[in-house]
């Protein structure tokens, strides 16, 4: 059984983290891509009626994801990353963790933000992903250090 770090991204940041950590670690990885990709506009957050912040009210709201799905059943590890958006996990993190069984694997969050931290998203991931073992995880802001991202995953 292997390790996958999946991960979403609008802006890039967390794709670098992402990227970091699988070479850390030798995971494979995977973009959680969304099927419409997030214009500036739709990532406004001073606007209540942007995309994100529209999604961002609606807990149900579950935007689609492009592309193949990973084979799940190949790994034992998930790493999941994403951005912080209104103090938790955007939503379309929620549409990749309904659509996959996540039962008895281990998922742990990590993210990037402006300052926040994770919050309640691993409580919130928990719910969605039954019967996984969801970790606290962990903030991947600033510089990173492979050294310090493979002591990390070796700990979990
Ligand atoms: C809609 C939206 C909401 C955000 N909400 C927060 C927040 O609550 N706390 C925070 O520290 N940063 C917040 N940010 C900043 C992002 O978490 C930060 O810029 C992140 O590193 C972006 O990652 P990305 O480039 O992978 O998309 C928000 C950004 C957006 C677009």
């Amino acid at each position: 059984m292997s390790t996958l770090v999946a991960y979403f991204s609008a802006t890039g940041t967390t794709a670098r983290a992402a990227r970091a950590l699988a070479e850390a670690v030798g995971a494979d990885l995977f973009e959680i891509a969304p099927e419409q990709p997030y214009s500036p506009a739709d990532l406004n957050w001073n606007d209540k009626d942007s995309r994100s912040s529209r999604e961002m009210s609606d807990e149900t709201c579950r935007p689609a994801v492009a592309g193949d799905a990973p084979d799940m059943s190949r790994y034992d590890t998930v790493f999941l990353g994403f951005p912080i958006w209104w103090y938790v996990e955007p939503r379309i993190v929620d549409t990749f963790l309904e659509a996959h069984d996540f039962a008895g694997k281990t998922v742990v969050p990590f993210a990037t933000s402006g300052g926040s931290g994770l919050g309640r998203a691993p409580q919130r991931m928990a719910t969605l992903a039954p019967g996984a073992t969801v970790t606290e995880g962990r903030l991947l802001n600033g510089r990173l250090d492979a050294d310090d991202l493979r002591a990390w995953a070796r700990s979990l």
